[in-house]
């Protein structure tokens, strides 16, 4: 079953949330939504469960029509599983009685696998308020998958969980999902997490998606410099188009610095790797902020004069009151235009 969104809009008063949002989440894959706080993930989410009534577009589901403008049927009349980041666990019911509740009597044996799989085994009487928030979460992720819903629509559903379980719970998660076969949307504002969990990214900002591909094409092949800034860690270093290169903050950088033809432009924004960023000794280079060894080589932040910085990793011995210049490898920037 894929999930459509066409062409959403969404304002809750004078705040526009979403402008004209459309993506397909294909049928049987894990699809995440990223982005920053106050992009509108949770927003476009909470319209596919039915909590946010539909303003403006449709929303389709196996290709038919689940809501649009005119019909918004509420969350428990659309077939679709929930997980929010508090999990919102039934108080009143212990941790077995709350998985097996979307369950048929026939299945209900299912529950100690479902305990066991999340990691809660031997704590199916407690209720809810006797477990910690991050086994709680767990439990919820376990009460949502076990009817095996065809659709599942996540919140940042291991926010609640520690760092290391959380990883484990996350790839565990990707697993009984692709073999369930359902259809998952999931939001986070966690670049690594959607890169460890996702088949496709929707990347959103500012109420709008920057780009919709696989954690593949987004490294190889991000739409604007802040995506390719987002997963490859690099960071963004503005730059004019000056007589023989690239004039930055941090010197003249040579065009062939770059990964493809660079278009006739004025301003561009250049994506620089750290580690592709070679430093030769100048007594009018830039000045030393930081040096940090890390394993076999060391991160060093440097600072141009108008108080920009830039951080490259060298194995090259790098002295704190030394000054260098910025040498960046042939094909190495990515340049994109500046609008
Ligand atoms: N009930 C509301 N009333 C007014 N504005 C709201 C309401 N809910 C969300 N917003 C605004 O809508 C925009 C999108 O919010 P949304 O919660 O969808 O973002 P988000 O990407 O999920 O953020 P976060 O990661 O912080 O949860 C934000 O500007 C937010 O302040």
């Amino acid at each position: 079953m894929s999930l459509e969104f066409r062409h959403i809009a969404h304002a809750y008063g004078p705040v526009r949330a979403l402008e004209d949002v459309s993506f397909a989440a294909p049928a049987g894959e894990i699809t995440c939504l990223l982005g920053a706080s106050g992009c509108g993930k949770s927003t476009l989410l909470a319209l596919a469960a039915g909590m946010l009534r539909l303003q403006h577009g449709s929303i389709i589901l196996d290709g038919e029509v689940l809501a649009d403008e005119g019909r918004s049927p509420p969350p428990e009349a659309r077939p679709v599983g929930l997980v929010f980041q508090d999990g919102a666990l039934f108080p009143h019911m212990t941790i077995a009685g709350n998985i097996a509740f979307g369950l048929p009597k026939a299945r209900r044996g299912e529950v100690e696998g479902w305990l066991v799989q999340v990691g809660l085994a031997g704590l199916g009487e407690r209720y809810p308020h006797q477990l910690s928030g991050g086994q709680q979460q767990r439990a919820a992720l376990a009460r949502a998958m076990a009817p095996g819903p065809r659709v599942l629509l996540m919140d940042e559903p291991f926010a609640s969980v520690d760092i290391v379980l959380r990883r484990k719970l996350r790839r565990d998660c990707r697993i009984i999902l692709r073999e369930q076969g359902a259809t998952t949307v999931l939001v986070t504002h966690d670049p690594a997490e959607a890169l460890d969990i996702a088949d496709r990214i929707a990347v959103m900002e500012a109420g709008r998606i920057v780009q919709f591909a696989s954690p593949q094409e987004l490294h190889d092949a991000p739409a604007t410099a802040a995506v390719g800034a987002m997963f490859g860690g690099a960071q963004i270093v503005p730059g004019t188009r000056g007589d023989g290169g690239f004039a930055t903050s941090f010197g003249l950088w040579p065009v062939d610095c770059a990964l493809a033809a660079v278009p006739e432009a004025a301003a561009f924004d250049l994506l620089v790797h750290a580690d592709a960023l070679d430093l030769a000794q100048d007594p009018d280079g830039l000045r030393v902020r930081d040096c940090h060894v890390q394993g076999k080589g060391v991160r060093v932040v440097l600072v141009a004069a108008d108080g920009s910085e830039i951080t490259a990793e060298t194995e090259d011995p790098v002295r704190a009151d030394g000054r260098y210049r910025i040498v960046p490898r042939p094909g190495s920037l990515r340049a994109f235009v500046r609008n």
